[in-house]
This record gives structure tokens, sequence and C-alpha cells, in this order.
């Protein structure tokens, strides 16, 4: 063999990927050792927990798989301690047949995927293909800097910092995701940074709204058809899970599913096929499914409106997103981050809202969550050409002011500099006790200044037009 030879062998060798394989039973080792062997991994094996921490700490491994039952322990064990100490190697459960609860525990554990006895090899080569192409973990990935090329959920509260941080676990796990919550609070976009992030992240993303596909069109919608193979059929057509093959499935207001397509979806599901309409062959599907719904979902199977076995196929880990009035303090960097990228879609300086304003979009409860205050901020930009923006340009809808320590009145009172006492009544509506608020500074402000408006428009900081636009608003002109 040639020198170059030898070196592009010597390179080929340390370029190889690393696998842990983790049984006791040696039939299985050696199954598995050829098998990788001949997709090009180089392959090191322990039959214990202790020997497989040895080898973990020794050397560097792009995949670790794992049984269940070892002689020291469970699997699960050797599952958290790689995922806490080396987030980067994914790690695959193998599962005893029809141990599905085995499969779910590990998934939860952040486990990538696993794989049921007996071994289908097609299973584990497709398995190490993914598990090959997951993108490097991110450090300290918890905070937004670092990953600000993709999509990602705004806010610093601890509950939005948990959310990413379980976001970039599931990223790296094959199991299906439900996600809950209020409609506008990030359902979809925890979807697609979940698939961004994932070894599937160069395969389609499909997003159906499950509520608003006419139901005799579903069938066909989701499983395709043959061209002819019913009227109107005038070519052949893929369907969601075909489209999605080797991607993700987000099945987004999946409560809104009629009883007889939940059938066909667990089948589907299950099996992992699918026939299309007219077809007469099955095709196998390769595909993650992320569900989501703003309705209750375990309700909805207590009511019988939902199939139970379809609940815990779509419900292996459930992500709850919080309320936007459950987060009030990264109200304003949301705010804000929308703000500037709307101001630079169109052209326009960079508008910022100012502190008074800000204290009453904190205070806002936002039924309709971040997608409400995208829709305010957006109006609002329409109509006020100022680059800071008040109260009155907002126009938020009145709403009544509840004793929460987050809308805590004091707050709204130490925003204006010339704040005078005043009574605050927590049952005016919003609007109108911070049109009490104002119209008291105002005449504060007029009686200091022996109703000089420009004087008092300097005592209040804004110009003497607003001050003449405000008094008319408030009826003061008298
Ligand atoms: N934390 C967040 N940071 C930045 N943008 C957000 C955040 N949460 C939601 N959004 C934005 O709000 C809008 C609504 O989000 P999305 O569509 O994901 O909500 P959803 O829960 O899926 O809504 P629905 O239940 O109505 O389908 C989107 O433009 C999304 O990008």
């Amino acid at each position: 063999m040639s020198i170059d030879n030898e070196r592009i062998n010597l390179q080929k060798k340390t370029l190889s990927p690393r696998i842990l394989v983790v049984d006791d039973e040696p039939d299985i080792i050696e199954l598995l050792e050829l098998t990788l062997a001949r997709m090009g991994m180089e392959v090191s094996s322990a039959t214990c927990i202790h020997d497989a921490k040895a080898l973990l700490q020794s050397h560097s491994f792009q995949l670790c798989l794992t049984d269940m039952r070892l002689p020291d322990g469970n699997g699960l064990e050797l599952v958290k301690y790689i995922s806490q100490h080396f987030a980067d190697v994914p790690t695959a459960v193998i599962t005893a047949y029809g141990t599905t609860e085995n499969a779910v525990a590990a998934l939860k554990a952040g486990a990538f995927d696993y794989l049921p006895k007996p071994v289908s090899l097609k299973q584990l080569r497709d398995l190490v293909k993914s598990a090959l192409s997951l993108p490097p973990v991110k450090i300290e990935s918890a905070g937004q800097g670092e990953i600000s090329q993709q999509r990602t959920l705004l806010g610093e509260s601890e509950s939005m910092r948990q959310l990413r941080v379980t976001i970039d676990k599931l990223s790296r796990s094959q199991a299906a995701v439900y996600i809950s919550g209020e409609s506008g609070s990030g359902k979809e976009l925890a979807a697609k940074m979940i698939h961004e992030r994932s070894a599937r992240h160069k395969q389609p993303f499909v997003a159906v709204n499950c509520g608003a596909i006419p139901e005799n069109l579903m069938e066909s919608e989701f499983f395709g058809y043959k061209k002819g193979a019913f009227t109107g059929a005038e070519k052949d057509h893929d369907g969601f899970f075909l489209t999605a093959h080797g991607g993700t499935l987000f099945l987004d207001e999946v409560a809104d599913l009629p009883l007889t397509m939940q059938v066909k979806l667990l089948r589907v599901i299950q099996e992992k096929q699918v026939r299309r309409i007219g077809d007469a062959q099955e095709k196998s599907i390769d595909v993650r499914i992320i569900s989501a719904t703003h309705k209750k979902l375990n309700h909805c199977v207590a009511m019988g409106q939902f199939r139970q076995d379809l609940y815990y196929r779509l419900n292996v880990i459930e992500l709850n997103m919080p309320a936007l009035r459950e987060m009030r303090e990264d109200i304003p960097l949301i705010a804000e981050a929308i703000l500037e990228k709307h101001c630079q879609e169109t052209n326009r300086p960079i508008c910022h809202i100012k502190k008074d304003a800000m204290i009453m979009l904190k205070n806002y409860d936002f039924p309709g969550n971040v997608r409400e205050l995208e829709n305010v901020l957006e109006r609002t930009l329409a109509l006020c050409s100022d680059v800071d923006i008040g109260i009155e340009e907002l126009q938020l809808p009145n709403q009544k002011l509840e004793a929460t320590p987050n809308n805590d009145a004091a707050e709204v009172t130490q925003v204006s500099a010339t704040a005078i006492q005043v009574r605050i009544d927590h049952n005016l509506p919003l609007q109108d006790y911070l049109d009490k608020l104002e119209k008291d500074s105002i005449i504060k402000a007029l009686n200091e200044s022996r109703y000089n408006r420009t004087k008092a428009a300097k005592t209040l900081g804004i110009t003497v037009r607003s001050l003449r636009y405000r008094m008319e608003r408030l009826g003061l002109n008298d």
C-alpha cells in the first residue's frame, strides 16, 4: 500500500463515528458490532453500566446503544447519566418486545430513540443515520444570543429559559411531543424549533391545521391518492404523511379531528405505513409527530371526543406553553423585539415604547398571548408616525385591573414624575383608571404653571401639541 493510501485509510479510520454498545448478551453485541462495522463505524462495547461509564470517560462517542436490563442496573440510569454529562451523545435503548412503557420512560429520560427486540437491521441503520445527523449541542442554549440565526421563543423568565432547555433536549430525540397552551402562546413556533434543531432539520416540516380541513377531504389530504382514484383525482397526490417523510408532521388543533379519522391516524402512526387512496401498495413512512391544541386534550378524552389510545401515542412527552400573562416580565423584551423586526421590515426608524405605555402593556392580560401583542403593535405602528409609542397609541381594549403583584397600581403611579396622589380604584376599567391618572397629572401641572400650557407640557415631559391633544381627549379644554 502506498504511503498516500495508508494516510487516507488512517484518516478514514480516525474520522469514523464511534459507537458505544452496552449489552450483557454476547450474541446481541456481536450482531450490532458486525452491522455497525459494515456501516463504517467503530464500535466499543461494554457489558454493564460501570464499564460503559468508564469508556465514556476515556473515549468520545457519537452514539450509545444500550439494553434496558443490565447486570448492575437499568439502562435508564445510563440514559440519564449520558444526557447529564455527555449531552452531545445521543442514546438509543433496546427494549424487549411489547414493552412500550420502557420505551416511553427512556424517551422521557432523554433517549434519542428506542429499538424494539428483535432488532431490525433496517431500523438500526435508519436510527444510526439520524443520530449521526443531529446538529451539535449548543452551549448554554437556555439563552438566546447564540441561536439568533434560528427562530426562537423570546423571553428571559424562568419558564421561558426552562422551555428552551426542554426544547433542545426534545430536539435530540424522536419522541412524539404534544404541545399544550393557549391560542397564540407559541405552540407552532415551539414545534418548528424542535424540528429545526433535530436530526430531521434538512427534511420537510409539514404543519397541518386539523380543524381547517373539511371532513370529507381529510383522508385524501392526510394519506394522498392515486391518479383516477376518484372523480377529480387528476394526478397522484402524496398527502401530508408522505410529504413529511423523513421530517416532522405538526398536527395543530389535533382535538378537532373527527373520531373516524382518529382511528385511521392511529393505525398509520402505529404501523408506520400509509396507503394512498386507490393504491394497492402501502408505503413505509418515517415521520416524527408533534401535535398541539389549545383545548385540554385529557378533557376531550374524558368526554369521549378523543381516543385514549391515540392520546397516549401522541402525548409521549408534553410541553406546556405558558400564557403571556404568566411571564409578564418578558413582555417588554418581546414587545421591543417585535417592534424592531417590523420597523426593519418596513424601513422606518426603530420605534420604542414609552415607560408608562410599557407598564400598561405589562398589566394587560393578553388573552390572545404573543399573537395579540404582535397585532396590537402592528396596528400601533400603522397608526403612529412617532418613534415613541405612548399609551393612547396602543389602544388596548378596556380591561379591569386586578390586584395582582404584577399589575400593582403602585407601579403605575411611579411612571409619571409628576404623578399626584390618586385614589386607586381597582374596580375601574384600565382605560378609565389611566385616563383619571392622566387627567389628574395634567390638572396638577396646569395649576402649578398657572395655566401656562408651555410650562405644563414641559413639567409633564410632553410636547405642547401632545398636551393639547390629551386635554381635548379628556374634555379638559374648559
Ligand atoms: N416567546 C415568543 N417569542 C417570540 N415570538 C413568539 C413567542 N411566542 C409566540 N410568538 C409568536 O407569536 C405568534 C403566534 O405563535 P404561534 O402561531 O406559534 O402560536 P400557537 O400557540 O401555535 O397559536 P394557535 O393556538 O392559534 O395555533 C407567532 O408569530 C410566533 O412567532
